[in-house]
């Protein structure tokens, strides 16, 4: 690690040893000698949890005692990766946990790589959920993170002779330390059944739902620790428990499957992570995840602040619940019925409480990705809420009729209710109407937003979209991820840099100073030889450490664009081929990332990396000068190993499409240089870094709409390429699957004749730009200053300055006072 404790904590190592041996005889039940490593590892994860616990209870205290206004960040996956080395970091203890497991004759970086990845999400917006928690802590915002406890997180990816496999992930298996079983904490979910309307004496009707099936959510707290151990929160994670285990009577009349039929059907709902990214599942089952901890979360929240303020009026005063996409949207409709029906406020108060206390973040442009319930299936399900949703509905639009809105099309374009494709109900909508905020994740997402899907709405309410450009935790991503770095800056810019990521820039005059590029360079060497060592134990790659490491790691999904750089690739390899004498530049294209399960063209293309790594990496006329690498089962432990190793960061999407991105913040922040489209965050990092220090190609998201109101058929595009003709050709003709000539043929002629993502148009654009990548990387002095000139700029993107921005501008919360 950073090789000493940024800010120590009292704790010596004689200390720490003896709380180590403790935890171990007295939690573990083992004596040193009969001691695996295992056990280890929990002795050392019970001994920092200890020193987590005092300042959890101290934090949430003081949240009763101060009241400061509360934030709930309601989101169905949390990305979280280990937490050891996090703990320890924040705590200020790896070093001394260093010298104690030392003294003990273990290896803390061994016992490291025993904690599971705790994997509850499935790409940028449950990563963001992480970071986000961990810099609310660090800023002492009084936030609870809520989520779903899955038993199986994002499954494990195998590539099997290229093919992704699927494999239960199981991180559970061993138990988890980190955790807090609150089987007091203990909320009934209804589901089904039906709605009685009573007419009180008052002659106002009130309506009492009367559920088919509960199902119970137990609660599981997971402590999250501040920067230096300032502030704990609290995530909340809950698991779903039939109410009854066991039908005994079922069970004696013989039916023993029958008996236990309720515990599973309940259970199923914290059984596994939805593994679709960007596109819905739209499955009963996942609708039910999404009403659990939605309704356990605000019952949750209404019950803290019943208890520390004794009504439920002030609610927006005190609370603000953030909603992370669509998939907790059905929490407006909850939030109404429990204060209408079970708290017994009028519907307009319990209104303007509910648009308060509410505000809702989009994550994705993507039509397929909106999130749209089929009315039918709400009414049974979720009877109360239909109903609440059809009020609110009803009211929305005659109040947008009163503002003078008559014309139907617009009438219909801010409904809830999509009346096109047998009814259903807009999440996104029920979720903008019920926000107080919305906002998108990126300047120029935001700026989409307007634009396109919610571009009515937006035109109702102008004040209510607004940005918060994402961000991401510099403790994991590079004071963890990146020790070698982290002591160099340290060096060279001072101790600041530890609580203000701004102070980064104070390294820019030294761009071109040669001792710092020196060391610069000597640290990012140390961390490709560590990577290349993964690679040759995982892909059985052998890959040289000064080599240009080309990365391109993120979900598989065709507006990513990885078929862009397969195809580049290819074009590479023709051209190597061709021009042997030529002074290429050596490289090695480095691909990791999932495909959701259901994603067969995403697979497909993950097999197609493959066929041309096996081609290239095995052909003698290249003599190493190009070699590609496609890493398996992708996971935030991975990306700490990949990010510091990293020269060039791949960010190619089809402009307008990816919302943000994470992973180009975190790759330019351990100073990689950016080849990216003017999309999503893109556009900021090249703002804060430089023009001169990122390589920008291709068609800007006006463009990409244009040319596709021109069609996306791409004959005349291929035909003005050669060499993009030569690679299609090459892999339509099975050059890289001479086991199966035909594999890629349908590929081909997507990319032909319905190039939605416009891959073909943006190639030769690409091809060029990926040449003057390898001519600045022979000018080591220009690409030593382009890279720490990255470093230096990316301070803007931590996630502490999103945090604050959401805390000023959203929540309207500040940092909480101490005890
Ligand atoms: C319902 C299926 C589903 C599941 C997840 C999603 C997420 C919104 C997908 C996602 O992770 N989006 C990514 O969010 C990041 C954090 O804001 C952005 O940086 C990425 O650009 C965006 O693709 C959409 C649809």
């Amino acid at each position: 690690d950073t090789g000493r404790d940024i800010a120590p904590a009292a704790d010596s190592v004689a200390n720490l040893r003896e709380a180590i041996l403790r935890r171990l005889t007295y939690s573990v039940g083992k004596n040193q000698a009969s001691a695996s490593e295992y056990d280890w590892y929990l002795a050392v994860v019970y001994a920092t949890r200890d020193r987590i616990v005092e300042g959890w209870m101290a934090s949430t205290n003081a949240a009763y005692v101060h009241g400061p206004k509360r934030v709930y960040y309601l989101s169905l996956e949390f990305l979280i990766g280990r937490l050891l080395g996090d703990a320890l970091n924040n705590l200020g203890l790896t070093e001394t946990m260093r010298a104690a497991t030392r003294e003990l004759g273990v290896d803390l970086e061994r016992l490291r790589t025993l904690e599971p990845d705790a994997a509850l999400g499935n790409g940028g917006l449950g990563r963001l959920a992480a970071c986000f928690m961990e810099s609310m802590a660090t800023l002492s915002i009084a936030a609870h993170g809520y989520g779903i406890r899955y038993d199986h997180g994002l499954f494990r990816q195998v590539l099997k002779d290229g093919w992704q496999q699927e494999y239960p992930e199981d991180w559970l298996a061993l138990g988890n330390p980190w955790e807090f079983k609150r089987p007091e904490v203990c909320y009934r979910i209804g589901f089904g059944g039906a709605v009685e309307a009573l007419t009180s004496p008052d002659g106002a009707t009130r309506y009492a739902w009367k559920p088919a099936e509960y199902v119970e959510a137990i609660a599981y707290d997971t402590p999250v620790v501040g920067w230096r151990g300032a502030h704990v929160n609290t995530l909340r994670l809950w698991s779903a428990r039939a109410c009854d285990p066991l039908q005994l009577d079922v069970f004696n009349a013989g039916d023993y499957v029958g008996a236990v039929a309720d515990k599973m059907r309940a259970e199923a709902i914290s059984k596994v992570l939805y593994p679709s990214d960007e596109t819905p599942a739209g499955q009963e089952l996942r609708l039910r995840q999404e009403y659990f901890f939605a309704s356990a979360s605000l019952q949750d929240a209404l019950r803290r602040h019943l208890k520390q303020y004794q009504e439920v009026r002030s609610l927006a005063e005190h609370v603000a619940i953030q909603l992370n996409d669509t998939h907790p949207a059905i929490s407006v409709a909850e939030l109404m019925r429990l204060l209408v029906d079970v708290h017994g406020i009028a519907w307009e108060e319990a209104w303007k409480i509910t648009q308060g206390t509410i505000s809702y973040t989009n994550h994705t442009l993507l039509p397929e990705a909106l999130e749209s319930w089929p009315v039918p299936l709400l009414e049974r399900m979720l009877p109360r809420q239909m109903q609440i949703i059809y009020l609110i509905n009803a009211l929305h639009l005659d109040s947008v009729r009163k503002s003078g809105h008559t014309d139907a099309r617009l009438i219909a374009a801010v409904s809830m209710i999509d009346e096109h494709a047998g009814r259903r109900v807009r999440m996104g909508h029920l979720a903008f109407i019920g926000s107080h905020k919305v906002n998108g994740v990126s300047a120029l997402h935001s700026k989409l937003l307007k634009q396109t899907v919610f571009r009515d709405l937006g035109t109702l309410y102008p004040d209510r979209i607004v940005n918060k450009t994402n961000g991401i935790t510099f403790r994991r991503w590079l004071f963890e991820a990146n020790p070698g770095l982290t002591r160099l800056l340290a060096d060279t810019a001072g101790e600041g840099i530890y609580d203000d990521p701004m102070a980064l820039r104070k390294i820019a005059p030294y761009a071109s100073d040669a001792a710092f590029v020196g060391e610069f360079a000597a640290v990012k060497r140390q961390n490709k030889v560590a990577l290349a060592k993964i690679i040759l134990d995982r892909c059985h790659v052998k890959v040289d450490p000064d080599v240009l490491f080309d990365v391109q790691i993120k979900r598989v999904h065709e507006y990513k664009r990885q078929l862009l750089n397969i195809l580049e690739t290819v074009a590479l390899y023709d051209a190597i081929r061709a021009q042997p004498y030529l002074d290429w530049v050596p490289r090695v294209k480095i691909f990791a990332g999932k495909a959701a399960a259901s994603y067969h063209h995403a697979k497909l293309i993950i097999k197609l990396a493959n066929d041309v790594a096996n081609v290239i990496n095995n052909d003698p006329t290249v003599r190493g000068m190009l070699k590609v690498a496609y890493l398996p089962n992708y996971n935030v432990s991975l990306a700490e190993s990949i990010i510091p190793a990293s020269d060039l960061s791949e960010q190619i999407s089809t402009a307008g499409m990816e919302a943000s991105g994470t992973g180009n913040m975190k790759l330019a922040l351990n100073g990689a240089l950016t080849i990216g489209t003017l999309d999503g965050a893109n556009v900021e990092i090249k703002q804060h870094v430089g023009d001169e220090n990122i390589f920008i190609f291709g068609m800007t998201a006006e463009q990409v709409a244009q040319r596709r109101g021109r069609g996306i058929d791409m004959r005349e595009t291929i035909a003005r390429s050669p060499a993009l003709r030569e690679v299609l050709d090459a892999i339509g003709s099975g050059v890289f699957s001479p086991d199966d000539p035909g594999r890629y043929a349908g590929l081909v002629d997507i990319l032909t004749h319905h190039d939605h993502f416009l891959v073909c148009e943006d190639f030769d654009a690409y091809y060029a730009c990926q040449r003057e990548v390898a001519a600045k990387w022979l000018d080591r002095a220009a690409w030593w200053k382009a890279s720490i000139l990255n470093t230096a700029g990316m301070g803007w993107f931590s996630s502490d300055r999103t945090i604050a921005e959401y805390a000023d501008e959203i929540w309207k919360t500040q940092a909480q006072k101490k005890e």
